[in-house]
């Protein structure tokens, strides 16, 4: 069979999902895989692909079969049960690279590092950056740790199992970044099968959705330098219950809306 007959076959995974997957069994860029059309696939690679083919029918992500996504335009290892990374946390990214200049030495620290996406991507854009990072799953800080070694900034991340800021008591940062969970748990039984397979940790933020915020409004003075900030992506409706949580805590705070014009990222200082 050729890859051109592979490619035609009716299905109801979208032709870029199919493309992206006959890219990574073919071992090329998904570019080429139209220079390939007439490349005959052997019996055992036809059987592979049919067979991904069902489980993204069923609503397998895609991310997890190629065990690999981009994010930021650089590829991250992926693995079930830690999140896959998200184009909108890409804005969270450019917040925070507009408050710290190329050379700056500057130490920050992430709470929740799942692939290692954000903090790696800061590490590989800021040359002089150093960050701490903590994920409550080991799964997830091994994972980071294989995406460090990957793209070689192994020696500038420091990475722990830890629940928020328990890992680096006393220390002061720069900044402190987080996606957190942030959805409420009525929500949990009406997402897609696919996407409770990244887990409840990565996604649950409690009964109202944003009790992460506000444990960590009540912390984070502690771990900032005097002109240290905090970045945090949030949920699309949240911006107005954090900007008042981040406040009575005595920050300013400012939440940036995404492309869709959705609540997406605050940023806070001290006041
Ligand atoms: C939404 S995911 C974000 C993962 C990654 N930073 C990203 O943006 O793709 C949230 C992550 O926070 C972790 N997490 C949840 N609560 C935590 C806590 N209290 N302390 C540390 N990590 C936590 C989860 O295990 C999960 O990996």
């Amino acid at each position: 069979m050729k890859v051109q007959e592979l490619l035609k076959r009716p299905s109801k995974v979208s032709l870029r999902d199919r493309e992206l997957l006959l890219a990574h069994l073919l071992k090329v860029k998904v570019g080429e895989v139209y220079l390939l059309l007439d490349r005959h696939v052997s019996k055992e690679m036809e059987e592979e692909y049919m067979r991904s083919l069902s489980l993204l029918e069923e609503g397998y992500p895609l991310q997890y079969l190629l065990g690999e996504w981009d994010f930021y335009g650089r590829t991250f290892r992926v693995e079930e049960g830690v999140l896959i990374p998200r184009p909108e946390t890409e804005l969270l990214v450019e917040k925070v690279l507009e408050k710290v200049p190329p050379n700056k030495e500057a130490v920050g620290f992430e709470i929740g590092v799942g692939t290692g996406c954000i903090s790696i991507t800061l590490l590989l854009e800021r040359p002089k950056l150093i960050m701490y990072a903590d994920d409550l799953q080991e799964k997830a800080v091994h994972l980071a740790e294989t995406n460090a070694r990957l793209h070689k900034v192994e020696d500038r991340l420091f990475l722990k199992v830890g629940d928020m800021f328990e890992p680096v008591k006393g220390m002061v940062f720069d900044f402190v970044i987080s996606n957190p969970p942030y959805i409420p748990q009525k929500e949990w039984a009406g997402l897609p099968k696919g996407v409770k397979l990244e887990g409840k940790v990565s996604l649950i933020g409690g009964e109202k959705g944003y009790e992460f915020y506000e444990r960590f409004a009540k912390e984070v003075g502690k771990f900032l330098k005097e002109d240290g900030f905090f970045a945090l992506e949030i949920g699309h409706d949240q911006g107005k219950i954090l900007e008042d949580i981040f406040s009575q805590e005595g920050f300013f705070a400012q939440v940036y809306k995404d492309y869709a014009g959705q609540d997406r990222v605050i940023l806070g200082w001290k006041r």
